[in-house]
This record gives structure tokens, C-alpha cells and sequence, in this order.
């Protein structure tokens, strides 16, 4: 599902920020993405998403090479991606569901099937009964869950997440960590951008290392 072939990423400046990295991910796997700060981790991920494009090597994501996507493409490739961010990036001036129904309306659903949506996708987080808050009211950790609603409520093939439980407790993110296991149960290709190696050792999934932007174990 998730394909890289000898990738080297050089910002601008000169930095390389990933070499020759090569892994594959199985549609239907799980898996995390560790390293210190500055391997490259998020750097790989903005690859996955078209944020940022390789320097060298190929980046496929179900067997499309990324480097023939067009800018026009890239609003097609990422309706197949859900990412879940560390400071969820919710608008505090929206309630719970529109928060929710953001890319929905983007990707121009109607508004009937955008309410069976979003109510969906707001159960499978637990938090269906707050769907007229303003987010601002709830807890981090339900902050969060609305992030991960917002990211798979398009149903993406693949769900990315860049450090989902930098600032919970590690109650909380167990939580957080049963909700990407249950995604993956259903068929979701799930990779895990993380510091947190103890939540990691206590998961039975493969873990991807990165160091000074190469990959060194995976
Ligand atoms: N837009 C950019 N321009 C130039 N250099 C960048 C840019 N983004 C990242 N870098 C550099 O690339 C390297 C990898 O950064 P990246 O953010 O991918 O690492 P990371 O593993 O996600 O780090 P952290 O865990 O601290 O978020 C770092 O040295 C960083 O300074």
C-alpha cells in the first residue's frame, strides 16, 4: 500500500532529511515510525501526503507512483489519507460536527450523507453525544478524538498520524492507541509517527526507525 524505493529527501537549504530510505507497507498493516527529533520522521510522512516531494527514489501509495501526480491530482490522492496531527488543528470557532464535517464539504458531499457521516465516524470515537459542543469545551484527550473523527470520516485507505499522544497521559493514550488498532482491524493501512517507545513496546506491530534519515531497522 505504502511503497518507498531508495528515497533521499534535500530541503532547499541543503539538509538531507531522509537517504535511502526503502520499506513497503502492506495494504492492511499497522505500524510505527520512531527516531529522534529531526530523523525525519514527519518528513516522511509529508512525502506520503504530497506535502513535500522525493529528491530521489519513488514514493507509491497503491501502486501509483506519486511523482506522476500533478498539483491538480493532489486533492484526489489525499481523499485516500486521513491524518491525525499531535495539536489536532481544530477550529474553535466551529462546533464538534462541522469540525468534523470539514473535509466533507471540501471534497463536496451532500449534506444528507455528510450527516450520516459524521455522526458515524463521531460513535466510532465515543463521542456522539457532544456533536454541538464548540471543541474548545472538551478535554484534550476528546480533543483528540475529534482529530482522528475529522480524519477518518472520508473513510481513507491509509490514516497517518504525526505524534498523536505528544501531550496526553499515557491512559489517555492507550485510548488514542485503541482507536488506530480497531481502524486497522477494519482494513485500514495505519502508520504511527512516534516518540513515545514505551507506548510502542507494549504494541505487537512492526516498528520503523529512523536515524539522521536513514532507516535502520523495519
Ligand atoms: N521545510 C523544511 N526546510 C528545511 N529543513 C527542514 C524542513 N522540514 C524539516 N527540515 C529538517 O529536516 C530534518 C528532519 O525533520 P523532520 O521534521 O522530518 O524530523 P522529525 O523526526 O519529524 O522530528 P520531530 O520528532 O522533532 O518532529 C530536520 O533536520 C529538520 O530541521
Amino acid at each position: 500500500m505504502i511503497k518507498f524505493d531508495n528515497v533521499s529527501k534535500r530541503y532547499p537549504e541543503g539538509h538531507d532529511a531522509l537517504r535511502d530510505v526503502s520499506f513497503s507497507l502492506n495494504r492492511g498493516e499497522m505500524a510505527f515510525l520512531t527516531g529522534h527529533s529531526g530523523a525525519g520522521k514527519s518528513t516522511l510522512l509529508k512525502l506520503i501526503m504530497l506535502m513535500e516531494r522525493a529528491s530521489r527514489g519513488q514514493v507509491s501509495i497503491a501502486g501509483q507512483d506519486l511523482a506522476q501526480f500533478s498539483r491538480d491530482d493532489i486533492p484526489y490522492h489525499r481523499r485516500r489519507i486521513g491524518v491525525v496531527f499531535q495539536n489536532h488543528q481544530l477550529l474553535f470557532d466551529r462546533s464538534v460536527f462541522e469540525n468534523v464535517a470539514l473535509p466533507l464539504h471540501i471534497s463536496g458531499y451532500d449534506e444528507e450523507d455528510i450527516g450520516k457521516r459524521v455522526r458515524a465516524a463521531l460513535d466510532k470515537v465515543g463521542l456522539l453525544h457532544k456533536e454541538k459542543l464548540n471543541p474548545i469545551t472538551l478535554s484534550t484527550g476528546e480533543q483528540q478524538r475529534i482529530g482522528i473523527a475529522r480524519a477518518i470520516v472520508h473513510k481513507p485507505q491509509v490514516l497517518l498520524a504525526d505524534e498523536p499522544t505528544g501531550n496526553l497521559d499515557p491512559a489517555l493514550s492507550e485510548e488514542i492507541m485503541r482507536l488506530f488498532m480497531e481502524f486497522n482491524l477494519h482494513g485500514t493501512t495505519v502508520l504511527i509517527a512516534t516518540h513515545d517507545l514505551a507506548l510502542v513496546s507494549r504494541m505487537p506491530y512492526r516498528t520503523l526507525t529512523l536515524d539522521q534519515g536513514r532507516l535502520i531497522n523495519g
